[in-house]
């Protein structure tokens, strides 16, 4: 479903990604993992559209998007989390999500529905209606992370970019999102490529692993394969 192809990306002169290949497919939970800085959040962005490949391809359901921009990416299926949430705080909790369902593919949606936010996004943040009307930026982080995950789910989509959705979150909301994410799993229409920094969260909804070192794919393989070897080779600070 997504394949990138030794994809390339950087800011202004320096390259941060090289040569960086992985795929994601539907009912799948993929994750990136890697020290900081090596250059997670930038594949995601590049992934996403928002950073420009300078060589290789994003492919998605077989067609190659490297030249489109996020909106019609997102508009093919992709949804984004991106790290920090990015909520418009001036915005109610309501408008948020709305912008999310603006990414929705219009074809498939009736008379009416245009504005309809589908209950499936919703259902589970059971928390976010009663706060519809609050400003997003008057929401707590985990809140705002919530709503930035039913922002995402609101356009149905069928590739999931989670970037660090458990970080500054308290524990009962990482327990809620860790659920969400398995129940997107089990109905396995949507393949999940989600970068996140606790080694017992990927761990505990992860299939497949890949490993950046310095912008590179440095290792990849199943939980089984992540071992205590690899993990103090590659992860521990
Ligand atoms: N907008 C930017 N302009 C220039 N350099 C950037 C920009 N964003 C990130 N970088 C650099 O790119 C490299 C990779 O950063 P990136 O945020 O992708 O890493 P990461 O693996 O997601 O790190 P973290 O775990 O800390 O979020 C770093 O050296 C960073 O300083």
């Amino acid at each position: 479903m997504l394949a990138v192809r030794q994809l390339e990306a950087g800011y202004g002169e320096s390259i941060i990604l090289r040569d960086v290949s992985l795929k994601v497919e539907p009912g799948e939970v993929v994750c990136l993992l890697g020290r900081n800085g090596v250059g997670k959040t930038t594949l995601m962005k590049s992934i996403m559209g928002l950073l420009k490949a300078r060589h290789g391809t994003v492919a998605y359901k077989g067609v190659d998007l490297t030249k489109r921009a996020p909106g019609r990416r997102a508009k093919s299926g992709m949804g984004y989390v991106p790290q920090g949430r990015e909520i418009f705080g001036q915005l109610t909790v309501y408008e948020n999500i709305l912008i999310g369902l603006e990414a929705a593919p219009r074809e498939g949606r009736g008379r009416g529905q245009a504005n309809m936010i589908p209950p499936d996004a919703i259902a589970k943040f059971p928390v976010l209606p009663e706060m519809y009307a609050r400003r997003g930026g008057d929401l707590s982080g985990g809140q705002q992370q919530q709503l930035a995950f039913a922002r995402a789910l609101a356009s149905q989509p069928s590739l999931l970019l989670l970037d660090e959705p458990c970080e500054g979150i308290q524990p009962s909301i990482v327990d809620d999102i860790r659920e969400v994410i398995r129940s997107i799993k089990a109905d396995g229409r949507t393949a999940i490529l989600l970068v996140e920094q606790s080694l017992d969260f990927v761990k505990s909804v992860g299939d497949y692993f890949y490993i950046l070192e310095k912008g590179a794919v440095a290792w990849e393989g199943t939980l089984t394969q992540l071992n205590d070897d690899v993990i103090k080779k590659y992860l521990t600070v």
